[in-house]
């Protein structure tokens, strides 16, 4: 049992999570002064150094804003703003579109097709990836009767005014005027700093932000800061911190159990301190995210014992280190082989499979941010893929009981609750996803965040919503984007979805021109070997290269050799990764594992026991004493 050593980790758990107040954690920027000019040219200082910065900085030398948090979205095809203040984008007749919650009812209808193939861990494990790689600033708000603009800390920029474009002026730090009641915000300006700001166009001035490092960097383990990351430290043997209860680690309490877990039934419950502030959204994120800090813990402790005369640090980076490749490794030989086809992944370079050597495919001109096409369109149609009950699942693969996801939005205490952990993992890999279709879950398009509620929101028409507050492209402009065919008519379309939905969709909308990229790209017809059509895989292609290759330690590099594992090390970590092992040795005690655990227990892919799943070798890390300067 660990007492966290508190003296060097300085606690900032009330204003750490939830509402994002004070949670840029970058002081420098907030006291930059507020005259800063627009568009200044960046200096870059940056240092080389062997581990990763907490928010991706100087991972781009020459660019080292890149990729860090609150910093827009890139763009695939132009914004689509709405042109005058308080409305939406128009159709092309000039009347409104269609309601979001309208398409999304009757399009995206409640009917449970079942996969044969992949487990639950395929949709839930994305989740994990989703939060790793972005995080739309400000609340989660749908349609607003009267838009306000915002920064992302709810406050009311004082260019409001101006709108629709929301200008991008720099505010002075620490302002403080609150957004009014009966106004929400809207949630797309920045206005505390403007390095970096990429003015070519009035929509890059008022393009939504994204608050977490949009590399895959197990931000929503570690922390987007540093203040955050060392907030949930241990402080000692390189761990993170966790406390005890009934025999096992947890992740410390959160500091704002109302606001973190709105769902809890007495404040008495569980609810954690995360590096994410989604963590506690749902029981089964909860469990992955713990798994991640039991991994890194695991970790630690092995290089801790094979190599005493490294201190915290040096074993927790370490630690880090491994854990974020481990991960990498993970999301593009197992996870997105799945949802973009390993052919259509190779074909891109997005993958080496049986590759024995380092791949030095690091391209400094790319950025690896997120676009928004990815995070408001196409990453978010696997939401399709979520199952409204959750199978809890015994070591001997016996149903224990099955709960209602709306029951336990925003309230992790499930995990706590008798074997409610190890039940819920195995019940990942054991439980069928959705298909991935046009067919949705009403447990999230009617009872999202229903609390005690008889009924909730609709995260489909969220989807929808979200894509016309971000400015997104349309369909049919992504299309060109991404250099497919254009439906000029309605008629047009067949070729790419079913008679049933073009049907619909021509019910709901003026022209094909006016089809919202969310909508039109969640119904094209799957191409072969993946789980999305064409537009949406062009995106998830490019997104997911240019979060590869913009990575500069992303981990089969070997071009700088103060950053790369070695070959016997990366070795290892390809052989070693895997979902099925990650489980394994997190999970308290699971014992038996298919070893594709992403895809459902056959006959194929049989239980195996934990011990005989091939695992990373760490004593590769184990260093002499004497090359230790
Ligand atoms: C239990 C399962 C899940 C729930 C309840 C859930 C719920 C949500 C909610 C409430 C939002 C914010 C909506 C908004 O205000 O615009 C969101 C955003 C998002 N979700 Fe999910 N989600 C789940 C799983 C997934 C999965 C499996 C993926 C992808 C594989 C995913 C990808 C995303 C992405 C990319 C965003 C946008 C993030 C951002 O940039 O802000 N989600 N989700
Ligand atoms: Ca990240």
């Amino acid at each position: 049992l660990r007492e966290r050593d508190t003296s060097t980790t300085p606690l900032i758990q009330s204003t750490l999570m939830g509402d994002g107040v004070d949670y840029d954690g970058d002081s420098e920027k907030e006291n930059e002064p507020s005259s800063v000019p627009i568009c200044t040219a960046h200096q870059s200082n940056c240092k080389k150094t062997r581990y990763r910065s907490y928010d991706g900085s100087c991972n781009n030398l020459a660019n080292p804003t890149w990729g860090t948090p609150n910093n827009p979205y890139e763009n695939m095809a132009q914004s689509n703003y709405a042109d005058v203040v308080n409305s939406w984008p128009k159709a092309s007749d000039g009347a409104s579109l269609p309601n979001t919650r309208e398409i999304s009812m009757y399009i995206f209808i409640p009917k449970h097709e079942i996969e044969h193939k992949w487990s639950l861990n395929t949709q839930q494990w994305g989740q994990i990836v989703a939060h790793d790689l972005s995080l739309t600033a400000g609340p989660n708000v749908a349609k607003l009767e009267s838009p306000v603009c915002c920064d992302y800390n709810g406050h009311i920029a004082p260019d409001a005014h101006t709108h629709p474009l929301c200008h991008y002026i720099p505010i002075p730090p620490n302002d403080d005027v609150h957004v009014p009641e009966g106004k929400q915000c809207m949630n797309f300006i920045r206005t505390t700093s403007t390095k970096d700001i990429n003015c070519t166009g009035p929509n890059d001035l008022a393009a939504p932000l994204s608050v977490v490092t949009s590399y895959m960097d197990l931000s929503l383990t570690y922390g987007n800061d540093e203040r955050h990351a060392k907030a949930i430290r241990e402080g000692s043997g390189g761990r993170l911190w966790t406390t005890v209860r009934n025999g096992y680690e947890w992740p410390p309490q959160t500091g704002n159990i109302k606001k973190d877990c709105i769902g809890v039934h007495s404040t008495d419950e569980p609810c954690y301190l995360l590096g994410d502030t989604r963590g506690n959204q749902s029981p089964q994120l909860t469990a992955l995210h713990i798994i991640l800090v039991n991994e890194h813990n695991r970790i630690a402790d092995a290089l801790s014992t094979l190599n005493p005369h490294w201190d915290d640090e040096k074993i927790y980076q370490e630690a880090r280190r491994i854990t974020i490749a481990e991960t990498q490794r993970i999301n593009y030989y197992e996870y997105l082989l799945i949802l973009l086809g390993k052919n259509n992944m190779a074909d891109k370079k997005l993958i080496y499979p049986n590759h024995k050597n380092y791949v030095n495919d690091y391209n400094p001109n790319v950025s690896a941010a997120i676009y928004k096409e990815h995070a408001s369109a196409a990453f978010r149609h696997f939401h399709t893929m979520i199952r409204g009950y959750l199978n809890l699942i015994t070591e001997d693969r016996i149903l224990a009981k099955s709960v209602r996801l709306s029951d336990w939005f925003n309230r992790p205490a499930l995990l706590e609750k008798g074997d409610g952990f190890d039940d819920l993992i195995r019940g990942l890999s054991y439980q069928a996803a959705d298909k991935s279709d046009e067919y949705w879950d009403l447990e999230i398009t009617r009872n999202l965040f229903r609390g005690n509620r008889s009924s909730g929101v609709d995260l489909r028409a969220m989807d929808i919503q979200r894509g016309r507050d971000h400015g997104l492209g349309t369909y049919v402009e992504l299309r060109a984007h991404c250099d497919l065919p254009v439906p000029d008519t309605f008629k047009d379309l067949k070729e790419y979805m079913s008679r049933e939905n073009v049907k619909k969709l021509e019910e709901l909308y003026v022209s094909v021109e006016d089809i919202d990229l969310v909508v039109g790209g969640s119904l094209e017809k799957h191409v072969p070997g993946a789980l999305v059509g064409p537009t949406f895989l062009c995106i998830l292609l490019q997104q997911f290269l240019n979060i590869r290759i913009g990575d500069r330690y992303f981990y089969e590099n070997g071009k700088d050799q103060d950053i790369a594992f070695t070959l016997p090390q990366l070795n290892s970590i390809r052989h070693g990764a895997s979902m099925a092992r990650l489980l394994c040795d997190n999970g308290h005690n699971i014992k038996w594992m298919q070893r594709r655990a992403f895809e459902l227990v056959s006959d194929e892919n049989s239980l195996v026991r934990c011990d005989e799943l091939p695992a990373v070798n760490l004593t590769l890390w184990q260093e002499s004493r004497r090359n230790n300067n």
